[in-house]
């Protein structure tokens, strides 16, 4: 296994794409225009149904049992309530001279702080309760044909279906739990959880077997062995992911959470410490005017959408098709260093088919056909296929009975080869050209003067060759096509701007590799690659600190899946590599990886541009409460007025008032995610600190004033 560096500038020879339907999945892009208008109306409604819903539960939220859940809000609630107290029992604390008015006005703002930072969580939660629900009516009272043991099926509910039954299922019923195919085939439509109407084959074997309960087969049966226990299943854990009942806080929050709360501290003991200094220097603050200041000061801003960013981010994945299994996986795609992608399927088309016979030596076009056309007529792979059918093509004249009794030699992505051991003792073989080389060798068979070269002229074309061998001969090669993707240039430019490498790993020959790689532009590739070197280059990496992402969907893929601190596994793909992975492309498109990182990054650059934006905002808030303060109890010293705000109430007011409505005008934001460019995160960083900095020191100034003029319009 090598590490080649890809070259600038290269001879390659392009294969024009011509209309190959692309994989990609069928939703749109999050954030694209929808053009469908119906489904805007629905949208709509189901917008207005969502708000309604999450104003309800603010208030439900506002159970002091809750909030202390989020320490930032409780204190203000805490403050609500006594400002509320002093409301009707002004002197309760000792003498005042604030008026009642005063208190209510500051009681009623910081309730709406509350309610505003409830309404951005619940608004955040909302949409997922929406998705489970239509799960959850895709769930019920399924009905399964168990298999007994006497051979006869009996009709038992799902629910009591267990890991290790085996069930039938026939055309037009619900597969009753998650599970492998076992005997035939079927095609299954698997929209209640891809939302993709499209039926996709399911059959015993191989990298396609597994089935998803709740799902319907279509045509034929199947016999399927339940995999998952009741409440395990698939559907079950996507449920109370999209619902956020398992929504844990990620440790990158709770680092966050920590330094606000600490924070949060400080401001109170200094809050609290502050009368003693001034009763000693001889005059009194109010106590809601303290509670205003400490309001002020704490980072409500970002402590009341901080839960709504992270479920709005796990949702964006969610919308996206891909169902994450935990937000610390989203969170991780933001920090990815490296990502591993294969080539045959994600960087490449992948129907890699057959389109060309070249013999070497001195053998004949029809010797070569023969034993190309014996060493596939059992290969089920697409490539094995479109030998036969490029031979049938051709006008050969293929003789079935010839592999008749003979041994099946599956392909192995391990072996590289694949062929049929016949009855007479004769071994055939085709496959990667090193791997039937050294079969060949070990035969002390001898390797034709033109082998090589004819390879090469392959691989330099980005072609896949293949080599057909008996015993201790090789007969030619097989020249399979395989076209780039197109856009990939473009894709992987990209995530160079973002400071991740990009790793093709694949079980082609070097020079195949080096072609493709150069032209679809990733930084690096290793060729020759069997499954378990994608761990190797995996731990690799993240030894040298690098945080790694990978793609996959076979069973030999799923340690690297699980080794990768992000694991994207393809729904087509087998339950052992879904099981492994901490992400599920429910559409199966192997490139949503980049997507997903994207999706990660805007998660963590949101957090922090709020963050920032919320402490930055503190600076305007001292120029409005502090002089204020004072002011109240020394009205000479005016020339600390240095906004010229038009009375220290108003200006105090102000400030609160400031502090309450940030919130819900940060709701979109949060939801959404800052917008986001692909660039280093060094440039990243210094963008985010002048907008959201700057902005977060000037805006409340504005604002902040604009408010003190509306107040003292009536006061
Ligand atoms: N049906 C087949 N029979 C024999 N050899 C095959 C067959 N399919 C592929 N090969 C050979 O085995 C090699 C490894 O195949 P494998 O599918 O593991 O990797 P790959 O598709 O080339 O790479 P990637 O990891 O990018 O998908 C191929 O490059 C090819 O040379
Ligand atoms: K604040
Ligand atoms: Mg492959």
């Amino acid at each position: 296994m090598g590490n080649y560096a890809v070259k600038e500038k290269s001879t390659v020879t392009k294969f024009p794409v011509q209309g190959i339907e692309s994989n990609s999945g069928k939703r749109p892009n999050p954030g694209s225009p929808n053009p469908e208008y119906k489904r805007d109306e629905n949208k709509k409604a189901m917008d207005k149904e969502l708000i309604m819903q999450a104003i309800k539960e603010s208030f439900v939220k506002l159970d002091p049992r809750k909030m202390v859940k989020n320490p930032i809000m409780f204190v203000v609630e805490f403050g609500f309530f006594i400002t509320l107290i002093l409301s009707f029992a002004p002197d309760l604390f000792g003498s005042s001279a604030v008026e009642p008015w005063f208190n209510i006005t500051v009681s009623l703002i910081l309730l709406f702080t509350v309610l505003f930072a409830n309404f951005a969580e619940a608004l955040a939660e909302g949409r997922g309760k929406a998705q489970a629900d239509s799960l959850k009516k895709s769930k019920q009272d399924i009905m399964a044909n168990k298999l007994k043991p006497n051979g006869k099926t009996e009709n038992v509910a799902s629910l009591t279906l267990r890991k290790g039954d085996i069930v039938i299922v026939s055309q037009g019923e619900m597969i009753p739990g998650d599970g492998e195919v076992i005997a035939g085939l079927a095609s299954v439509d698997e929209s209640t959880i891809t939302g993709e109407s499209a039926p996709v084959i399911k059959e015993a074997g191989g990298d396609f077997n597994s089935v998803t309960g709740g799902t319907k087969v279509i045509s034929d049966q199947i016999k399927v062995r339940i995999t998952s226990d009741p409440g395990e299943s698939f559907l079950d854990r996507m449920i109370s992911l999209v619902e956020g009942a398992e929504r844990q806080k990620t440790p990158n929050e709770i680092a966050l959470n920590t330094v606000l709360t600490s924070l949060t501290l400080i401001f109170m003991i200094v809050v609290v410490a502050m009368p003693f200094f001034t009763n000693y220097l001889g005059f009194q603050l109010e106590i809601p005017v303290l509670i205003a200041l400490l309001v002020c000061l704490i980072p409500t801003t970002i402590g009341g959408l901080l839960s709504a960013i992270g479920i709005a981010g796990m949702d964006r994945v969610t919308q996206f098709n891909v169902l994450a299994m935990s937000g610390k996986a989203v969170e991780a795609a933001g920090d990815i260093n490296t990502i591993i992608l294969d080539k045959t399927g994600t960087i490449t088309f992948g129907n890699r088919m057959a389109s060309d016979f070249i013999t070497t030596g001195e053998v004949t076009k029809d010797k070569l056909s023969h034993w190309t056309a014996l060493s596939s007529l059992q290969d089920e792979t697409p490539e094995g296929r479109s030998v036969i059918e490029l031979l049938n093509q051709k006008g050969f004249r293929i003789d079935k009975s010839a592999v008749n009794g003979g041994n099946i030699i599956e392909f192995k992505a391990e072996t590289r080869m694949s062929g049929v051991d016949l009855p007479d003792g004769r071994k055939v073989r085709k496959g990667a050209v090193d791997a039937v080389k050294n079969w060949v060798k070990s035969q002390g068979g001898r390797i034709p003067e033109d082998l090589d070269q004819k390879t090469e002229e392959i691989a330099r074309e980005g072609g896949t060759p293949l080599a057909v061998a008996v015993d201790n001969q090789i007969y030619g090669l097989i020249y399979l096509k395989d076209t780039v993707k197109p856009g990939m240039r473009e894709r992987f430019d990209q995530l160079r701007k973002m400071g991740i490498k990009t790793v093709m790993c694949t079980g082609d020959n070097p020079l195949t590799a080096a072609t493709i790689a150069k032209e679809a532009g990733v930084d690096e590739f290793i060729a020759e690659c069997k499954p378990e070197d994608k761990i190797d280059v995996i731990k690799y990496e993240q030894n040298q600190g690098k945080l790694v992402a990978m793609t996959g969907d076979g069973t030999n893929d799923a340690p690297a899946l699980a080794q990768a601190d992000v694991g994207l596994a393809m729904n087509s793909g087998t339950t052992a590599a879904k099981e492994a992975a901490n992400m599920v492309d429910l559409d199966s498109n192997p490139t949503k990886i980049i997507e997903v990182v994207s999706i990660g990054k805007q998660l963590l650059m949101t957090r922090g541009a709020l963050t920032t934006f919320s402490i930055a905002n503190d600076v305007a808030k001292y120029f409005a409460i502090i002089p204020a303060m004072f002011l109240l109890a020394i009205p000479e010293m005016d020339a600390l007025n240095v906004m010229r705000l038009d009375s220290p109430m108003s200006a105090i007011l102000s400030a609160l008032i400031f502090n309450a409505v940030i919130i819900p005008l940060l709701i979109p934001l949060a939801m959404k995610g800052v917008s986001y460019k692909p660039m280093s995160s060094n440039a990243l960083l210094k963008r985010n600190l002048t907008i959201y900095g700057l902005g977060g020191v000037l805006v409340p100034f504005i604002g902040i004033k604009l408010i003190d003029i509306a107040i003292s319009l009536f006061i």
